[in-house]
């Protein structure tokens, strides 16, 4: 019964699948265009051919080899460019399949002590010190959105979230936007105490393209630090005494978690890579400001919540062989 059952739901994305296994269709005009979700090993390959393809035309494009630089756009096109690694990604996120990567935040931010800001006490972003018991005027950036609905948004209710993608699936939430050319708001007021950066560094095709990624976001958590300090001046005098952003339970301070980013990469890129490995992970964002709250690592995934602190090295990192061997990746973070 239950295997007849399992048959039949799989045969409306079978016809997606080529008959060889793991081959990706000719034309991912139905990967684009369908809603349920794809069966999980069509959706790795094909995160991993346009991971591929991304990568060996960014290296086309900086050989300017037109042939290839050609030929590399044309193979994306035809396999659904952008829109149909993003619908693969989404497959990833189903619920089935174990939900949204900012569930763990979501778990961190209990385990921390962090109160979900309640309708009430939501005030739209003012940034008065009477909402210091709780997240309503702290503001997330979430960048490579590709969901309106994470488990993470219930904190930040709108408009107390800024969600963006290179290419959006929900134009009304989420912003068309390059990261890299976001400038950091000019008022502090308007700048985000949280940035969620998942599954989306690993997407940037160069070295020294992950590593001005890092360094865009700290240009917003140095702002970021400066919402703190304002927020912390505007207490008042007996509230700084009885603080109560305390947790009853752990005595600590939780606003003292912010503020902070949450870091997810496909846990290969730092247990598997021949130039990056946790340890150096940790110098870079320590050097460049940050101390690990957080730390999980799962089969597939490694997830991080930095805090922001300020006042690192600044260090310079080139790519250099950490971990020799055959069967490693090529993964790296270059500083420059
Ligand atoms: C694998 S998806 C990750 C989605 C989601 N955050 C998750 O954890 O599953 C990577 C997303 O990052 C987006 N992305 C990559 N570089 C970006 C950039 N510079 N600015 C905005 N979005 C970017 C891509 O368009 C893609 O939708």
């Amino acid at each position: 019964m239950t295997s007849t059952k399992s048959k039949k739901r799989r045969k409306p994305t079978s016809s997606l699948l080529s008959r060889r296994k793991n081959v990706l269709p000719s034309s991912s005009s139905a990967i684009t265009t369908t809603k349920a979700p794809l069966p999980s090993k069509l959706s790795r390959t094909l995160i991993r051919s346009h991971h591929t393809t991304q990568k060996r035309l960014s290296q086309a494009i900086q050989q300017n080899d037109t042939t290839a630089i050609a030929e590399l756009t044309s193979k994306l096109s035809t396999s659904g460019g952008l829109e149909a690694y993003q619908r693969a990604s989404v497959s990833g996120q189903s619920s089935k399949r174990g939900g949204d990567s900012s569930k763990i935040l979501v778990d961190w931010f209990i385990e921390l002590g962090i109160p979900k800001p309640t309708p009430r006490s939501n005030n739209g972003g003012n940034n008065s010190s009477s909402s210091n018991c709780d997240l309503s005027n702290y503001r997330l950036l979430e960048i490579g959105c590709l969901s309106p609905t994470n488990t993470i948004h219930s904190y930040f209710p709108k408009p107390q979230r800024t969600l963006m993608d290179l290419n959006s699936l929900h134009p009304d939430e989420i912003l068309k936007q390059d990261f890299m050319e976001f400038p950091v708001p000019k008022r502090a007021d308007d700048g985000y105490d949280i940035i969620s950066c998942s599954l989306v560094l690993n997407y940037v095709p160069t070295p020294s393209g992950r590593g001005d990624m890092l360094k865009h976001i700290t240009s917003f958590m140095e702002q970021a630090l400066e919402r703190r300090r304002k927020r912390l001046k505007s207490l008042p005098k007996n509230n700084k005494n009885n603080n109560s952003s305390t947790n009853k339970e752990t005595g600590t301070d939780w606003t003292s978690t912010f503020p902070a980013v949450f870091l997810v990469l496909p846990a290969p890129c730092v247990t598997n890579s021949r130039y990056l490995t946790e340890d150096r992970l940790q110098e870079i964002m320590i050097s460049m400001g940050y101390e690990m709250v957080r730390r999980k690592l799962s089969p597939k995934l490694v997830y991080y919540l930095w805090k922001f602190v300020g006042g690192g090295s600044r260090k310079k990192y080139k790519k250099s062989e950490l971990l020799p061997g055959g069967k490693r990746n090529n993964f790296a973070i270059v500083v420059e």
